[in-house]
């Protein structure tokens, strides 16, 4: 097994509001090893993006780590000074994010833009960094590297963009890429293109990639293993095929039953009814009981603890000790839910 890059324990942030102190992430772990692709997976709102700036240092102003700790090759990172947080930042860790004009400056060059933290992290000389940039260029699939170091951001097209981003994200030569929505506002054939580079160069590289989507289509282009997060908690994770197989929490089968499935058309769709509970909500047991169709007195009772079902798959889900879920749609919170006739599942808890 190879060595584990980032590793994220019992991690709490926070955010300062009107109404008190409200927590966007509450009590998540989990690690990335080098080569592979961890994918972030949940609804809008759920805490992915606050969970990977949490990681890289960007939270907003009145974000903080209330708990928990970040490591970054076995080095506690998440108390880091500001200044060796920005360091550590496009050297160690990169980020890319949904749309590539709001991380690229408009006024500058691609090719300025790309020189500098080749300065910066490798003391090149301007003519070193030019020389490097229009490798990165390459590496990342853009034609003419030699005339885009001259161009703005604006006159290339959105997946030239996002090559461009990502050119500038590996100048450092990180060791951990996070990837938040980088192909959301992509079209479809260029966002496969995207997904296919960022999987060529975690291999190519030994790259660990921390992914974040909504979309289940893209987990299933890119991930090895996949976390998913409900209501700023981890309620399932696994290596991506037993995620995609036997997916056991009824919010995971919810949002595989929202994907709409074009090779089958026996396939119907299962949205998630409901939507996610505000950052201040109290609620009792499980976050998740209000929208689950087969929630039972204990989960409006009691937190479901995280159970390790072997093979790497772990869940927090009472109703995974009690019988497997059946594929069915049930009523509501009514105590009529569909359940399945299944032998009771083998939990080993952690
Ligand atoms: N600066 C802030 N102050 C207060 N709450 C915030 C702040 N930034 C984000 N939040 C809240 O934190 C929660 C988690 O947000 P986050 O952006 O991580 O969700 P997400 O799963 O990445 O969703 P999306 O896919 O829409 O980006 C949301 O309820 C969001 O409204």
């Amino acid at each position: 097994m190879k060595e584990t890059l980032l590793e994220v324990n019992n991690l709490v942030t926070e955010f300062r509001t009107k109404e008190g102190p409200v927590q966007a992430v509450r009590d998540v772990s989990f690690s990335v090893r080098k080569g592979e692709t961890l994918c972030i997976v949940g609804e809008s709102g759920c805490g992915k993006s606050i969970t990977s700036l949490s990681v890289i240092g960007l939270l907003p102003e009145n974000g903080r780590i209330a708990n928990g700790e970040v490591r970054y090759k076995g080095e506690a990172i998440h108390n880091l000074s500001a200044e060796k947080k920005r360091l550590m930042r496009g050297s160690e860790i990169s980020m890319i994010f949904q749309e590539p004009m709001t991380a690229l400056n408009p006024v500058l060059t691609v090719g300025y833009q790309l020189r500098e933290p080749l300065m910066i992290h490798h003391g090149m000389s301007k003519q070193q960094a030019t020389t490097r940039g229009i490798e990165l260029l390459n590496q990342v699939g853009i034609p003419y590297p030699e005339k885009r170091m001259n161009q703005y951001p604006h006159e290339l097209s959105g997946g030239m963009r996002q090559r461009v981003m990502i050119a500038i994200a590996l100048a450092g030569d990180p060791g951990l890429l996070i990837a938040d929505e980088p192909t959301t506002a992509l079209d479809v054939t260029i966002q496969a293109q995207i997904l296919d580079l960022i999987n060529e160069l975690k291999d190519r590289l030994d790259m660990g990639v921390m992914f974040i989507t909504h979309d289940m289509g893209v987990v299933a282009e890119v991930a090895d293993r996949v976390m998913v997060m409900y209501a700023g908690q981890k309620i399932e994770e696994g290596p991506v095929e037993e995620i995609f197989d036997r997916p056991k929490h009824p919010y995971t089968r919810g949002l595989l039953g929202s994907v709409p499935n074009v090779d089958d058309p026996t396939f119907e769709l299962h949205p998630i009814p409901g939507t996610l509970p505000s950052l201040t909500e109290q609620i009792q047991g499980c976050r998740f009981h209000p929208r689950c169709l087969f929630a039972m007195d204990r989960c409006r009772q009691q937190v479901p603890p995280e159970d390790d079902l072997g093979n790497g798959h772990y869940v927090s889900c009472w109703l995974t000790r009690e019988e497997a879920v059946s594929d069915g749609v049930g009523t509501n919170d009514e105590g009529t839910a569909t359940r399945s006739e299944d032998a009771p599942l083998k939990v080993a808890q952690r």
